[in-house]
């Protein structure tokens, strides 16, 4: 039988479709089997929970009853009753209570008194202390034995049982006897009443079987065991008990079996009704397609047909169309979407590029301000150590007064070498003894002869405000103004510029100081000194002899030399010529006191003074002696009252040998006086011989 190919199509589908549904089926099946086990095994849970609360219920209302049987009795005095009307009491609580088959009086030390029940037989007469079983314990309290006793519970088949021993008191709270009541293991399923008929139950107490069905545990049993202890306050013990419970492993399949019946008749019909709609549904669009297939062969090949396309076909053309729309569509978007793309990389690329100018103008900036934050700090730095430097200045100024060269060299290098203490410098000031200062402080660095002469040679337009340099580089700093010629600092190396701000400080104090020291030094000496003859004035004279007015120890002579007849000299021959003889007279006192003294003096108009002190006194008749001699030597004629030609001077002498030191000018002056005199009276002799 041949078959169209559009049924072999459609089969396939429905096959392939009825695939996933009995997957389905049987992954529900499965799950159905899991859900009704767990409802199985939590309704075991509930059943085994259910038995043992009644068991305990049941016990507890027992073990009441007992207590309460025991405390009436009790304090009815049971001992002081008959046996019959105590087997009577213990026989209506059997009545009362059924589960107890055997009910006993035992006596405080456990001997059996009297009983009720199905073993009385055997063990009335029986001391039940003796057996270990049932020793009574000294506590005064109840207690739970559990036993293997066919006699006690009347049964072969299950000699097991529970005896409950009950202590019994009477009024005076005293232990008077016990009750013991037994309790057989078979009757333990009467106690929890009637139960489902799908469930086992059985008793077991420390593994061992007690009553209730009893069954091997195997694979095809679903059980389940609760675990009961039963007990009142005042009982010693425990009455244990296990309660297992369970269900046959074909009552679950069953369970299962009948919770799927009604799914199996869905799920055939779905997987059915699946097949036969897939089945349809293929041979229906492939039938179409095949037609569709054929239209286009017959349109290739130029014959007419009478295709009329089915609606989906046409749905699928429209759709087609759709398709091509959306795609042209979204073509064009996606073009427009990919400009888009373009131009945002380029902005990227823009923006990009600007932050990075942002960022190296940030950094310039950045560097800039470091820059600036350096210069200000460097010049706060600057600043502060000036303030420090013009304070060392200031202190120095102070401490350079009234120093010899010396010590303003020593001074000075101290000063500077806290400011460069590792530069080696020299200081050299012209004048006196500068290069030893010089040289001690700097010894073999400089070879200050050299760099004096050389600094010296420097022409104005080689020294600078701040340092110059001499040929061979040493670097050196001018002290004073141009041409003041006062010294200079030498240095080993071109310190920094910080530092040459130092020196020069240092150097431009120094060099003031130099500076006025020497005006001053000029002015001193121009006060002190006669302008015509260059001899020290009367100023000067004065503070020399005082000078020696307190030095009493030493002897001072002083010679007072006046010109004779200045007056007449300066009316004939005129003022310059008077200037002259004076100039004369100066120059004569200067060449006779050569090598015997230096202090010479003009007190005024014509009138000279020597002072000698110490041993220069010993040479006072010397000095006289040349005067005296050297007077008429002087090339120096002129008319003294018309006819006296010559020059000469009147001296006077006066020493601390023979006058007071106060005395000594005047004495000295009326010597030369007197001498005068004499000198005019030889010539008025003269003239008139
Ligand atoms: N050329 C000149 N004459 C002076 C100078 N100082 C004072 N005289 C003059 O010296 C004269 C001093 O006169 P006197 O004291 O009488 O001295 P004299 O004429 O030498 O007479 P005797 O001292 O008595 O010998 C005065 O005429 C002064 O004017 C001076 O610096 N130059």
């Amino acid at each position: 039988m041949r078959i169209k190919l559009s049924v072999f199509i459609a089969l396939l589908v429905a096959t392939v479709a009825v695939l996933p549904a009995s997957v389905v089926a049987y992954m529900f099946y499965q799950q159905m089997h899991i859900a009704v086990e767990q409802t199985t095994k939590q309704n075991l849970a509930l059943q085994s929970s259910l038995t043992g609360e009644k068991l305990t219920y049941r016990m507890e209302v027992l073990l009441s009853g007992l207590a309460l049987f025991a405390r009436e009795k009790g304090e009815a005095e049971f001992e002081l009753s008959t046996k019959r009307e105590i087997n009577n009491r213990l026989r209506q609580f059997l009545n009362t209570y059924r589960i107890v088959n055997s009910l006993y009086l035992l006596d405080a030390k456990g001997q059996v008194v009297t009983g009720i029940g199905a073993a009385k037989k055997h063990v009335i007469k029986e001391n039940f202390a003796a057996k270990p079983e049932f020793s009574i314990k000294p506590e005064p309290h109840g207690s739970f034995i559990f036993f293997d006793n066919s006699q006690l519970v009347h049964s072969v088949e299950n000699p097991y049982g529970v005896a409950i021993i009950t202590p019994v008191f009477n009024k005076r709270h005293e232990l008077t006897s016990y009750l013991l009541s037994i309790i057989p293991s078979q009757d333990l399923p009467q106690l929890i009443g009637k139960h489902s008929k799908q469930f086992k139950v059985a008793f077991y107490h420390q593994g061992s079987w007690l009553a209730g069905d009893y069954w091997e545990a195997n694979a095809d049993i679903n059980d389940y065991i609760h675990d009961i202890d039963i007990g009142l306050p005042n009982y010693g013990n425990l009455l244990s008990v296990s309660i297992h419970i369970a269900e046959p492993a074909d009552r679950l399949m069953f369970a299962v079996e009948e919770a799927m019946t009604p799914i199996y008749g869905v799920g055939a019909t779905l997987c059915l009704a699946t097949l036969l709609f897939s089945f349809f549904i293929a041979r229906y669009i492939t039938a179409s397609l095949s037609r569709f297939y054929q239209h286009i062969n017959s349109l290739q090949a130029g014959v007419k047909d009478d295709y009329h396309p089915k609606f989906w076909v046409v749905e699928l053309h429209n759709l087609y169309q759709i398709f091509n729309k959306m795609q042209l569509t979204i073509g064009q978007q996606l073009s427009n979407l990919q400009s888009k793309n373009s131009e945002l990389k380029q902005a990227d690329i823009l923006r990009q590029q600007y932050l990075s100018q942002v960022e190296s103008l940030n950094k310039e900036l950045e560097e800039k301000v470091q820059e600036r934050t350096q210069t200000l700090e460097e010049t706060l730095k600057l600043v502060e150590e000036s303030s420090v430097v013009l304070e060392r200045v200031i202190r120095y100024r102070r401490e350079l007064q009234g120093l010899d060269n010396i010590a303003v060299i020593e001074l000075t290098l101290k000063y500077l070498k806290q400011s460069l203490p590792q530069m080696d410098m020299a200081l050299i000031i012209q004048g006196d003894r500068y290069h030893q200062a010089a040289m001690k402080q700097t010894q073999a660095v400089f070879d200050l002869e050299q760099v004096l002469n050389k600094s010296m040679a420097l022409g104005e337009e080689q020294w600078h405000q701040g340092v110059s340099a001499l040929d061979d580089g040493t670097p050196v700093l001018r002290l004073g103004r141009n041409g003041s010629g006062l010294g200079c600092l030498a240095l080993k190396q071109m310190p920094s510029s910080q530092f040459q701000h130092c020196l020069l400080m240092f150097v431009k104090e120094l060099g003031s100081y130099l500076e006025i020291r020497k005006l001053t030094a000029e002015l001193d000496f121009l006060a002190r000194t006669d302008a015509l003859t260059q001899l020290g004035n009367r100023k000067l004279f004065d503070e020399t002899l005082e000078g020696f007015e307190t030095q009493l120890d030493t002897e001072v002579g002083l010679f007072i030399i006046d010109v004779n007849g200045l007056k007449q000299v300066n009316d004939n021959k005129g003022h310059e010529v008077g200037d002259a003889l004076l100039q004369k007279v100066a120059e004569l006192i200067r060449h006779c006191s050569g090598g015997i003294t230096d202090k010479c003096f003009r007190l005024g108009g014509d009138e000279y003074a020597i002072i000698l002190a110490g041993d220069e006194l010993k040479q006072s008749q010397t000095l006289y002696k040349r005067l005296l001699e050297e007077q008429p030597k002087m090339n120096f004629a002129f008319d003294v009252m018309g006819g006296y030609s010559g020059f000469s001077c009147s001296i006077g002498f006066a020493s601390t040998a023979n006058t007071i030191f106060s005395m000594l000018y005047s004495v000295a002056d009326q010597n030369m006086y007197q001498v005068k005199r004499e000198h005019y009276r030889d010539a008025r002799t003269k003239k008139m011989a």
